[in-house]
């Protein structure tokens, strides 16, 4: 029997090639760089460092250590030892950095200094940690320091042998349509996801990765890969330096990346006005709907033969459907111009996607779901060995995103969208954010398709003010630029409404600075935070109404 423990996986990937690279980090073109046999070298010492400090099987271990060589090699030391790696974005906000905290009860804190300063300033949600290990130097707050507790230990450690169901990890949701919710990863979801990647994206030993996403550099190792960490603050995808996201890339030969397409349209920006082509073979963009204009111009920074994938998924199911950039603009693009949705394509293999009536409430069996025909717009879920079993510590929640299918289930996405004849998915907006009107709901994706055909619309976003069943739809705009006359904008953007049946009954228009955006991606528009936004509006100038 394999074992499925994803610790086990990068002494796979050393035994196969000890010698070949497979780490790389630095700035400004200084660079330190490991072998697979030095990543697992590291990753026992660690393990062992660690089991020392009392971290054991079945721990959760709250973890706060920048993409780094000991980010991947401690991650891989708690995988290693059976250890449930708790793993938080920093940037999600001190309210919510500190909830999600409390609610997973972490037993033990491996952080850098900063991390330990924090659970000193903040000690409430800490108050079950039992166990701190410093990664750097302690300052007297975060217990042992790694490298002291990494002294005479061995770099010999054998990968516990774990279960498909047992946890291996938290890994908390974005918290773009409520508080991020922490998702149970166990060791099978783990495996089956390697299993995909390498399998549907053909990703494997060779290939060179430059992760936009901290978590694919754990995923490059455990394929084989080399992972090339990019000198950026992962929490600010949208602000990441090109120059430097760039000569990374060229020079090590990277050969695929996965990030948010904020991080994408910066970089494309940047090649195209600098005339570099990059030599990555593959780029995989999601988190929010990847535009067509923003695929042909990554298209233009690749090589011949290159392939640009945009996959859908969420923090608990990823991958599930996936579509190519070519066959976004050959296809569906243009019917996504028109308000038809956002075409993700097709499921992965073994994942299955269906659409049913969209419903309030838990659903507990699968014979509740009215499932819908082709075309029909509605709830998206999904089934397969990717999909998350389970939200931690959060009944509740896990009530009203699973529904039980005999002895499997199927995981509501929280997405609305259709299927069509060919068996594509195409995404018309997140199901929270559905306009709910009197004559129908509304999706955001289709209807703002509409205004960002505007000239001056960098984006747009569709809300309802109002209580559900009698929203009015409010259509914001982020302008390009600045527009000297916004009355003859106004007058524009309602002729775009009225010109087609999805938003003539769009009267109102605002235009709003700079759209607030998630944390992880920088890519997801906040429309609760708009529509509260719009609320505040009212009454609202004649020249909007
Ligand atoms: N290729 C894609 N195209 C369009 N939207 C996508 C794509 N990939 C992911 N998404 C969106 O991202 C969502 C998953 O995001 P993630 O798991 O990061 O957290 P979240 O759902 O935003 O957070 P929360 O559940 O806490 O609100 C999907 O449900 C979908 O709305």
């Amino acid at each position: 029997m394999t074992n499925c423990n994803i610790g086990a996986a990068l002494h796979e990937s050393a035994a196969a090639r000890p010698d070949a690279l497979a780490l790389v980090t630095g700035k400004n073109g200084q660079y330190e760089q490991w072998t697979f046999r030095e990543l697992l070298e590291t990753s026992c010492r660690y393990a062992n460092a660690l089991q020392g400090q009392g971290v054991e099987r079945g721990q959760r271990v709250m973890f706060m250590v920048r993409p780094s060589l000991d980010f991947i090699a401690l991650t891989f030391a708690l995988f290693q030892l059976g250890a449930v790696v708790i793993l938080i974005d920093p940037g999600m906000g001190y309210r919510n950095l500190l909830r999600c905290i409390g609610a997973v009860k972490p037993e033990a804190l491996i952080g850098i200094p900063a991390a330990q300063l924090f659970s000193r300033l903040f000690p409430k949600p800490f108050k079950t940690v039992r166990r701190r290990v410093c990664v750097g130097p302690s300052f007297g707050l975060g217990g042992s320091t790694l490298a002291a507790a990494c002294k005479r230990v061995s770099a010999d450690f054998s990968p516990a042998v774990t279960t498909e169901d047992e946890l291996a990890a938290v890994i908390f949701t974005t918290g773009s349509t409520g508080p991020p919710k922490g998702v149970q990863y166990t060791h099978g979801i783990f495996f089956n996801q390697l299993k995909l990647i390498r399998d549907y994206y053909g990703i494997g030993s060779g290939d060179i990765d430059q992760p936009g996403f901290p978590l694919f550099g754990l995923f490059a190792a455990a394929l084989g890969a080399a992972a090339v960490i990019p000198d950026m603050d992962p929490t600010r995808p949208a602000q990441v330096n090109p120059a430097k996201f760039v000569r990374s890339m060229l020079d090590w030969q990277v050969t695929y990346s996965f990030g948010s397409p904020a991080i994408w349209n910066v970089v494309s920006r940047h090649c195209i006005a600098a005339g570099i082509t990059l030599p990555v073979k593959k780029v995989l963009m999601a988190g929010a709907p990847v535009s067509g204009e923003l695929i042909s111009r990554v298209q233009q920074i690749m090589p011949e033969g290159g392939t640009i994938y945009t996959p859908y998924g969420a923090t608990e199911s990823l991958p599930s459907v996936s579509i190519t950039g070519e066959e976004i603009l050959r296809e569906t693009w243009p019917k996504t111009r028109i308000g038809q949705g956002a075409c993700v394509g097709r499921p992965l293999p073994g994942m299955s996607v269906q659409i049913i009536r969209p419903v309030n409430g838990p659903l507990a069996e699968w014979s509740d779901a009215q499932q819908l025909p082709v075309g029909r717009i509605g709830e998206i879920v999904v089934k397969g060995p990717v999909v998350t079993r389970a939200y931690d510590g959060n009944e509740a929640e896990t009530r009203l995103a699973k529904v039980r299918d005999g002895s499997g289930f199927w995981h509501r996405m929280g997405d609305v969208g259709y299927v069509d004849e060919q068996g594509r998915l195409w995404f018309c907006g997140r199901k929270a954010h559905r306009v709910l009107t009197a004559a129908g709901p509304m999706h955001t994706i289709c209807c703002e398709a509409i205004f960002n055909e505007h000239p001056q619309v960098l984006r747009s976003a569709l809300v309802g003010v109002g209580k559900a069943g009698a929203q009015k739809p409010v259509l914001i705009v982020e302008l390009k630029e600045k527009v000297p006359d916004e009355r003859r904008l106004f007058n524009e953007l309602r002729q775009l409404a009225a010109d087609n049946s999805l938003t003539a009954s769009i009267k109102t228009f605002l235009i709003h600075p700079g759209f607030p955006v998630d944390i992880r991606h920088n890519a997801k528009i906040f429309r609760e935070k708009l529509a509260a936004w719009a609320e505040e509006q009212y009454p609202f100038t004649p020249a909007s109404r």
